[in-house]
């Protein structure tokens, strides 16, 4: 495995994404942060960890989305469902839908059309850990990225969280012939 974030990059990185969307959003009474279902949220709670050690307590919303049901391979495909917590309406808000890789787009796609469930939001932005470019098979990008990769098909990119694998890493799998 290629090592694309080590742990102290990892750190820097959450820390960064996070100031990013504080720049753009001072007032987050219309923003709120929407973590994707499941490992979308592992980069959503620290994130939101981050933020609020900086804003005054209370002004962040923040949910979690679950896309199974709204996946375009739902009825080809097994797939099982986690949990949507999301407590408040989204209408007229800023969302910021937050997940930890980038890759078709197709999630995305889903959490769009999950999102609507809960209102008609201003805008909606997309903040991911990994953006892996050039591999979109839709017109999909994000606004704050951690880290740009090039990647082939036959590479995964893997994310370790300590709180679940033992470690904070984000690693490159696969390649020709094995590379790494
Ligand atoms: O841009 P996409 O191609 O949708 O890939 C990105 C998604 O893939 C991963 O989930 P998962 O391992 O469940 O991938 P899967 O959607 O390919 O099953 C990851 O956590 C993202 O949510
Ligand atoms: O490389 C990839 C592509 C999709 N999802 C991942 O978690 N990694």
């Amino acid at each position: 495995m290629k090592t694309v974030l080590n742990e102290q990059q990892l750190a820097i990185t959450i820390k960064r994404l996070s100031h990013q969307i504080l720049e753009n959003h001072t007032n987050l009474e219309n923003t709120v942060l929407i973590g994707i279902q499941p490992r979308g949220v592992f980069v959503s709670d620290r994130v939101v960890q981050e933020i609020r050690q900086i804003v005054p307590p209370g002004t962040v919303q923040y949910g979690k989305l679950d896309i199974t049901f709204y996946r375009d391979d739902v009825r080809r495909e097994l797939h099982v469902p986690n949990h949507t917590d999301i407590s408040f309406s989204i209408e007229n808000k800023n969302v910021i839908l937050i997940d930890d890789v980038l890759y078709t787009g197709r999630t995305i796609r889903a959490a769009l059309d999950a999102l609507l469930d809960f209102g008609r939001p201003a805008k909606v932005e997309l903040c991911v850990l990994v953006d892996r470019r050039f591999s979109r098979q839709l017109p999909i990008q994000a606004d704050y990225v951690g880290r740009s990769i090039d990647s082939i098909i036959s590479q995964k990119v893997k994310v370790f969280w300590k709180e679940k694998d033992g470690k904070d890493e984000v690693g490159l799998l696969g390649g020709p012939d094995g590379m790494y």
